[in-house]
């Protein structure tokens, strides 16, 4: 499967053409909604927030709620637009254009992707840069992933997500008996976090970064539950399925690492507390006593849950903004200040799920034959059972 997105940030909308999901799968705008909403929560965002109701439009690819083999063309009209149709226009500038609608960004923000933007496509004006290189642009890729989920709910493959660490509060390691639990515990809250002590100080950390005109960042985790073993590849680099999600992770705007299961703490382990044991018995099949490798070996799955993290910079844009230089002048001068959140770690954390579940659902789709969708849910469960028996 594949997408591509289109759209400003400012702009009309976001669009997404996805390609490869099967014919047959039901799908609905109602779906995809319940993911948007999910990512416009969270403490500590700014006032865009509040303008955006985000809500999806299928226009293409889904007839009577079933998807039809064709291209799925999704949209979220941005409702800031309606502030910003001169500036953002996409006419020729007119000579007598307001002051406003002519003011250049000429002073990158220290973090942010405008100084290497301007440089690679030659705009002076840097708004040409932050338009698009704005997170807003994960409103739909969530779109797509949402999708993905869906296909992944019929193939008995559940994922989660929650907040682990902000600006330094770390919280407990989550206690669950299932994903659902995970998830009824952390969806009100309004930092994602299962902990209820770490949730308060992650608020006042969120507060404080606020009245300092700063912001700060921290660590989501991503669960799935149900990929069945053996999916991914060790035969080539490109086709290694942690590798594909570790990209994924990455892609998120500000995110800046990942790690899966015990992570960077392999390294100060040795082997024998690191490897997980493998056990065999006829329900189950092939199991392993642990997870610390996070439900991957060799780039492909081993049937246990997969657990994922990425870590989050603070947001670049400063209300006390960090020294940069103007490019039309050269000299010193404070960045720009935009309009800004303090702190996106809880909505990220949402992108996060569904880059997750748009990289699986690729992978199952690319290993079985998926141009139909009972052909594909047939032959993930003869592939389950065939991983039983082996
Ligand atoms: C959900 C979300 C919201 C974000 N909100 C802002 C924001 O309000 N202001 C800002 O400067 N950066 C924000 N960012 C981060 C920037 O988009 C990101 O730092 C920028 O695109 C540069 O890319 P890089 O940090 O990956 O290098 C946000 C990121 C995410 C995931
Ligand atoms: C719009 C979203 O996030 C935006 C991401 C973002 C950035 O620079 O990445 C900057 C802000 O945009 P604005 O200047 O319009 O307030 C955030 O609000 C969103 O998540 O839907």
């Amino acid at each position: 499967m594949r997408y591509l997105t289109a759209g400003e940030s400012h702009g009309p909308q976001l669009t997404t053409i996805i390609e490869g999901l099967p014919a047959g799968m039901p799908l609905t705008e109602e779906d995809i909604n319940q993911e948007l909403s999910r990512r416009q929560k969270g403490h500590g965002r700014g006032r865009r927030m509040q303008i955006e109701k985000d809500a999806v439009l299928i226009l293409g690819g889904v007839r009577h709620g079933l998807t039809l083999g064709s291209p799925v063309a999704l949209a979220v009209e941005n409702k800031d637009w309606s502030h910003w149709t001169k500036i953002m226009g996409q006419g020729p500038l007119e000579p007598d254009s307001s002051e406003e609608v002519k003011r250049q960004i000429t002073r990158p923000r220290p973090g942010h992707a405008d100084l290497n933007g301007a440089l690679k496509y030659g705009h002076r004006d840097m708004r040409n840069v932050l338009e698009r290189s704005s997170a807003r642009e994960t409103t739909i890729r969530v779109a797509a992933g949402a999708a993905a989920k869906k296909l992944l709910s019929f193939l008995g493959i559940e994922l989660a997500c929650h907040v682990l660490e902000i600006g330094g509060v770390k919280a407990e390691p989550p206690a669950y008996s299932s994903l659902s639990e995970l998830r009824e515990r952390t969806e009100n809250s309004p930092v994602r976090c299962f902990d209820p002590i770490a949730e308060r100080q992650m608020m006042d950390r969120i507060d404080e970064a606020k009245e300092n005109g700063d912001s700060i960042g921290g660590i989501v985790e991503v669960i799935a539950e149900g990929m069945p073993p053996g999916i991914g590849s060790y035969v080539h680099f490109d086709r290694k399925l942690d590798a594909k999600l570790a990209g994924a992770i990455v892609s998120i705007n500000a995110f800046k690492g990942v790690e899966f299961g015990i992570g960077f703490e392999a390294a100060r382990k040795p082997g024998s507390l690191v490897h997980d044991e493998i056990e065999w018995d006829a329900g189950q099949g092939y199991t392993r006593k642990s997870n610390r490798l996070g439900g991957f070996e060799g780039g492909m799955t081993t049937g246990m849950p997969i657990i994922v993290r990425g870590v989050m910079k603070p947001i670049p844009t400063l209300y006390k903004p960090l020294q940069s230089v103007d490019i039309d002048t050269k000299e010193p001068f404070a960045a720009s200040i935009e309009r800004s959140d303090s702190c996106a770690v809880p909505a990220a954390a949402v992108v996060a799920e569904n880059v997750v579940a748009w990289e699986l659902a690729s992978a199952i789709a690319e290993q079985f034959s998926s141009d139909r969708f009972e052909t594909l849910r047939e032959s993930v469960e003869n592939h389950r059972r065939y991983a039983r028996e082996f």
